[in-house]
């Protein structure tokens, strides 16, 4: 079995980011939001439980999920957080762990924004944090999905803390510095981690 390095960070942390550090070297990634867009595809019959659950205010004009007005409803409260996490998290679980058992690399980089939250550490070798503070979380999520503070905040409040994460991990990459002056910096970390990781592949693949 592919030795499994689960990556993970609150949202807007920079999973995405270092996870592309990771790809440019080779890497294999399972990535959670992928499989997560994936199985609520148009036509898929759990868009059709959502649409079911939530009202056609979730469905575009072309039949997709409209994801922004979800995040709106879901995230502002947390019976609803609870009803979406219920319906999508074991089939997205289930195909995550396919898609792993199918790899043939020494090592696979599992991106995933609930790894902790959703006890999933229990099928990775190594855990690797991003971590940045929480005002530059809040900063960058907002800008990002031009959102506001209060839903950003909100959806933080559906994630583990900073302190709980840190505490899970074997690994953490700080990424308070902007990519401006720290990319090349990031890249030796990831280059550093990524001969680390092959070294432990290596060596339980001899066992
Ligand atoms: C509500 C949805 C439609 C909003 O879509 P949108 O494109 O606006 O956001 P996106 O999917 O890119 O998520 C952005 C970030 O929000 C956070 N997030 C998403 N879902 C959740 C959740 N259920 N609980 C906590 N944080 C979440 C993650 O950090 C994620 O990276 C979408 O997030 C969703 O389907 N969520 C439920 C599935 C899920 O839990 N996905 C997370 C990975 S398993
Ligand atoms: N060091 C940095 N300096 C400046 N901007 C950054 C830095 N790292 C990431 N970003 C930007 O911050 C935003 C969030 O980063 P990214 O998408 O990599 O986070 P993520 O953890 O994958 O987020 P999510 O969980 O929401 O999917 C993006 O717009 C990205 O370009």
């Amino acid at each position: 079995m592919t030795y499994i390095i689960g990556l993970t960070g609150g949202i807007g942390s920079g999973k995405s980011t270092i996870a592309d550090l990771f790809a440019e070297l080779g890497v294999p990634i399972v990535d959670a939001d992928v499989v997560a867009r994936e199985v609520v595809a148009p036509g898929s019959p759990l868009l059709a439980q959502i649409a079911e659950h939530f009202g056609q205010q979730v469905i575009t004009a072309e039949g997709g999920l409209d994801r922004a007005a979800l995040r709106q409803i879901v995230f502002a409260d947390k019976d609803k957080t609870e009803w979406l996490n219920q319906l999508l998290h074991p089939v997205i679980r289930q195909r995550m762990l396919r898609q792993l058992q199918q790899q043939t690399a020494l090592y696979v980089l599992w991106v995933v924004p609930l790894l902790i939250e959703n006890k999933l550490t229990e099928y990775c070798d190594r855990v690797l944090v991003v971590d940045v503070s929480e005002a530059i979380q809040l900063q960058r999520a907002v800008r990002r999905d031009n959102s506001n503070i209060q839903q950003i905040k909100k959806i933080m409040q559906a994630q583990v803390s900073r302190q709980q994460r840190l505490a899970k991990a074997d690994d953490v990459i700080n990424n308070d510095r902007p990519l401006s002056e720290s990319e090349k910096d990031l890249r030796a970390q990831v280059l550093q981690l990524h001969q680390y990781y092959l070294a432990l592949a290596g060596k339980k693949h001899e066992k």
